[in-house]
C-alpha cells in the first residue's frame, strides 16, 4: 500500500464536491480515475497531490514518497513564458531542493539523461512556447519524472493532443509503470485507453461510484456508458 484514502470529504464552498471517498492503492499499481465533468477528478487529484488543503478525513502516504504532479492543461493555456525545454525539465529538480538551490552536476547529467530519453535533447534550447502542443506536453512530462517519482498523479495529459501524440504519452505511461515501478494516479476522458492499460479503476461522481481491477468493471463501465457521461 502506497497511498491510503479514508473518508474524504472536500468543498469549495458550502457544498461538498466530494464525499464518502475511501480506497487504497498499492505501490506499482495504475489507477484510471474517470467520472462525468464536474465530477471530482481534478478535485480528488489535487488533494492527493496536496495542492488543496482544508480536506475532511484522511490521506495517509506509505513514507514521504516523492510524487509527480501533472496539472491539467488546456490547449490555449500553451506557455508563452520565456523558459528553455532544458530549463523547464530542471525545475522539477530544484524544486525539492532547499534554498539555496543549486543546480549540482549531476542533477546536470540526469536533466540530459531524460531529454535523451523524450527525444527532447535536440530541442533543449527552444522556447517551451515555439514547441508543438505535443511536445510541450512531453516537456511537462520529463520535468515530473525527472525526480524519478514514486507516484506520478496526472490530470488529462493528453487534452488536445492528436491522436499520434495521444498513443505515445499512454505508451510512455505503460513503460514507466512497467519498468521504473512507477505508481500511476491518471484522470482521463480517454475512457478506451483507460480502459485498455489501466490496472484499476475509480469511477467518481462526487462519491465512489466504483474502485477496483479495471478488468472487472465492466458493469461499472456499461453503466457509465449508458448515462452519456462521456
Ligand atoms: N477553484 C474552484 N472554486 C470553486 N469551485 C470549483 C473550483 N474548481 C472546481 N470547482 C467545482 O467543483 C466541481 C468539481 O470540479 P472538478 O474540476 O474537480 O471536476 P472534474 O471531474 O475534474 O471535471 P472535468 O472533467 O470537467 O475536468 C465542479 O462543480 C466545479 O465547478
Amino acid at each position: 500500500m502506497i497511498l491510503r484514502v479514508e473518508d474524504l470529504f472536500f468543498g469549495y464552498g458550502r457544498d461538498d464536491v466530494l464525499a464518502h471517498i475511501s480506497f487504497e492503492v498499492a505501490a506499482g499499481d495504475y489507477v484510471g480515475i474517470i467520472g462525468a465533468n464536474g465530477s471530482g477528478k481534478s478535485t480528488l487529484l489535487k488533494c492527493l497531490a496536496g495542492l488543496l488543503t482544508g480536506y475532511r478525513g484522511q490521506i495517509l502516504f506509505d513514507g514521504q514518497p516523492r510524487i509527480g504532479y501533472l496539472p491539467q492543461q488546456s490547449p490555449e493555456h500553451r506557455s508563452q513564458f520565456p523558459i528553455s525545454v532544458e530549463e523547464v525539465t530542471a525545475m522539477g529538480i530544484l524544486a525539492l531542493k532547499p534554498h539555496p538551490r543549486i543546480y549540482a552536476r549531476e542533477d546536470k547529467k540526469r536533466v540530459e539523461q531524460i531529454l535523451k530519453e523524450f527525444g527532447l535533447w535536440t530541442v533543449r534550447k527552444r522556447r517551451i512556447g515555439e514547441l508543438s502542443g505535443g511536445q510541450q506536453q512531453r516537456v511537462h512530462l520529463a520535468r515530473a519524472l525527472v525526480t524519478n517519482p514514486q507516484i506520478l498523479m496526472l490530470d488529462e495529459p493528453t487534452n488536445g493532443l492528436d491522436p499520434s501524440f495521444r498513443e505515445e504519452m499512454f505508451s510512455i505511461l505503460a513503460r514507466w509503470n512497467a519498468e521504473a515501478k512507477t505508481t500511476i494516479l491518471l484522470v482521463s476522458h480517454e475512457l478506451n485507453e483507460v480502459a485498455k492499460y489501466a490496472k484499476t479503476l475509480l469511477i467518481l461522481h462526487r462519491t465512489l461510484q466504483y474502485f477496483g481491477p479495471a478488468n472487472q468493471a465492466e458493469s461499472a463501465l456499461k453503466e457509465v456508458r449508458k448515462n452519456e457521461i462521456f
